[in-house]
């Protein structure tokens, strides 16, 4: 993983913008970092906005990644002028029973398995921190009970009445921070991985590293605020976050 400047060329399987500072503690997003589930999301909401003669773009996509349930479907509602027209609720109808029949099948991210696996072995302790409700990461996590009893806690911020505002507010990544049984000694000490340009800027703003392993679409104005720039969670080399090594 060695660091390098955007003068990379494109095949280059990391990018740093920052110092690299040792950490404790590591927290990770769910959907599209652990879990291939984004594709998911986007069937249902195409599928659901085709009723109302909308498409789902790339840009309402960016938008909706890492908030909360109701957050992203109001961002949806709004951005596509329905939110006179469709309410929430309305729209969660058809799209919640489609999104629960298609998460069971989610599969895990490459790289993901190596490393829950090596930092769990090594008694560093792990969390995870996604906008999802606790019914909706229980079907995502379903096929996967070996990987996912590795985690110490995960805080499902669409149904924790403790955390009122989701990403990309820092609250979640606290509180998540907050609920490790020996807790780090700051906020700095632990690492963040996300996907979305959402959760980076909540891990940031939580006072936290964040290694970022974007979907290609995500600009590279969003790439640059993260710590870290992956294409994959395979390029991952724990040491350069004074973790053990591979
Ligand atoms: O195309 C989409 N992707 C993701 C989301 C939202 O992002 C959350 C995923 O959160 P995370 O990456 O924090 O696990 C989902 O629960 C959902 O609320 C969405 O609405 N639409
Ligand atoms: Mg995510």
């Amino acid at each position: 993983m060695s660091p390098c400047s955007t003068e990379c060329g494109e095949d280059t399987p990391s990018i740093t913008f920052t110092e690299l500072m040792p950490v404790t503690h590591v927290i990770f997003d769910l959907d599209g970092l652990l879990l291939d589930t984004e594709p998911l999301y986007t069937i249902a909401n195409n599928q659901i906005l085709a009723k109302y003669g909308k498409e789902f773009s790339w840009e309402l996509k960016r938008q909706q990644m890492g908030r909360t349930h109701d957050d992203a479907i109001k961002v949806l509602l709004k951005l596509t002028d329905l939110d006179t027209l469709v309410t929430v609720e309305e729209y969660s109808k058809d799209y919640d029973a489609l999104l629960l029949q298609l998460f069971a099948t989610a599969p895990l991210l490459p790289g993901a398995e190596k490393l829950v696996r090596h930092l769990h072995k090594h008694n560093i302790p792990i969390a995870i921190c996604t906008g999802s409700a606790d019914h909706e990461y229980k079907s995502k996590t379903s096929r996967h009970p070996d990987i996912f009893s590795l985690f110490s806690h995960c805080v499902a911020v669409s149904s924790d009445a403790e955390i009122k505002r989701g990403k990309p507010a820092p609250d979640c990544y606290m509180k998540c921070a907050e609920r490790f049984a020996v807790q780090p000694a700051s906020f700095s000490d632990v690492l963040v991985f996300e996907d979305a340009p959402n959760g980076v800027e909540s891990g940031l703003a939580a006072g936290m590293q964040v290694v970022m392993v974007p979907d290609p679409r995500v600009e590279d104005t969003h790439r640059r605020k993260a710590t870290l720039c992956l294409e994959s969670l395979e390029f991952f080399d724990p040491s350069a976050f004074g973790l053990p090594p591979y």
